[in-house]
Order: C-alpha cells, then structure tokens, then sequence
C-alpha cells in the first residue's frame, strides 16, 4: 500500500502544470479518490465509477460521521472527498493524489489516519503568482484579489512547516524534477 500524496500550494503555483507531466510520463501508477455528490448523474456517469452518488440526506449523514475530509456547496448540490475514497485507490495499488487547499490539509492532518504525505508548491513570490495568474486568462480583477489573499495565507501556514517538502516553482523543469523525485521516492 503506498502512501496518499497531498499536494498543495497557492491557485496558479503550476499544480495542474507538474501533475499534467506527471501523468503522462507515468499514466498507471497514481490515482485520484473518487468524489461523492449530491447532484444526478449525467448520461453515461457511472456510480463509484465517476462520483458516488447519494442523496443530500445521506450526504449530510456522512458530514455528520466525519466521513469527509472536505466538501463544499456548488450551485445547490453538494461535493466531497471521502476519506475511504482515497483507502481505496491505495488499496488497489495506486498512489492516491490529492490536490486540496489549506483547510483540506489540516484535515487530512487532524481527522484521518491517511498516513499522508504532504507536498506544498510555492511561487517564487506572490508578485510571480499575479503574474501567472494573469497570464493564464482566468481571472477577473476580484477572483484575482481573493486568490492572492488566499495564497498568502497559504503561504503563512507553508512556513509553520506543516508539510514534508516545499518545492519552489521557479524554473519549470528544476521544480518537475524535485517533484517527480519526492513523488517517487515512497518513504
Ligand atoms: N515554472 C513556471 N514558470 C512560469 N509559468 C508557470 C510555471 N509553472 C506554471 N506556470 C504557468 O502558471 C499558470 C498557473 O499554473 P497552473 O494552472 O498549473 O496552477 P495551479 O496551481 O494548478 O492553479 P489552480 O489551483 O488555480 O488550479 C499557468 O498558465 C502555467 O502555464
């Protein structure tokens, strides 16, 4: 059984970006945990497949239990990740990846026995990550302000020393190779 890895770093430090090439040069040795939402399934969705699906009873039943390491509200429906969701891609042999936010962190730290390993992505600075973000094309001038609100509390929480390794995403291929070694190296 190989240990969830839980990366974490500001909105637009290169998260997807290091993932993405992750993938694709190892396309069958991780996994991502399975959600569970409120919402119908979509023609074609399979359930525990794509999401599982439950009712909103049965979902704030499961909020109740602790079961979630975090969920969230999006347009009237409920989305969460479950702590035995992430079991189970360990258990079939692939290592569980998570991309969550600081709140999610100090979940999986407080309330699960996930033996978790964590990752954190820092910008070369705040004035770099405003840049990304906006070269990205993503944003509009309020997403911008509460995103880089939000990375300098993340930042602030990185220096506590919360987490077992902080790449800075400088160089590009200097970051994807201190993330690819920390990834792989399963201890
Ligand atoms: N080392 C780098 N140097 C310059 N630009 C980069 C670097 N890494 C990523 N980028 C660019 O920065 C932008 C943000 O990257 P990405 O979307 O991967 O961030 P993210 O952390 O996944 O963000 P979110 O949490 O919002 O999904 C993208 O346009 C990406 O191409």
């Amino acid at each position: 059984m190989t240990r969830p890895i839980v990366i974490s770093g500001p909105s637009g430090t290169g998260k997807s970006t290091l993932l993405k090439r992750l993938f694709a040069e190892f396309p069958n040795n991780f996994g991502f945990s399975v959600s569970s939402t409120t919402r119908s399934p979509r023609p074609g969705e399979v359930n525990g497949t794509d999401y599982n699906f439950v009712t909103v009873d049965h979902f704030k039943e499961m909020i109740d239990q602790d079961k979630f390491i975090e969920w969230a509200q999006f347009s009237g429906n409920y989305y969460g990740t479950t702590v035995d969701s992430v079991k189970e891609v360990s258990e079939s042999g692939k290592t569980c990846i998570l991309d969550i936010d600081m709140q999610g962190v100090k979940a999986v730290k407080t309330k699960s026995d996930l033996n978790a390993r964590f990752l954190f992505i820092a910008p070369p600075s705040v004035e770099d990550l405003r840049k990304r973000l906006e070269g990205r094309g993503t944003e509009t001038e309020e997403s911008l302000t509460k995103r880089l609100n939000a990375a300098t509390a993340e930042l602030e929480y990185a220096e506590t020393g919360a987490h077992d390794k902080i790449i800075v995403n400088d160089d590009l291929e200097k970051a994807y190779a201190e993330f690819k070694d920390f990834i792989l190296d399963q201890n």
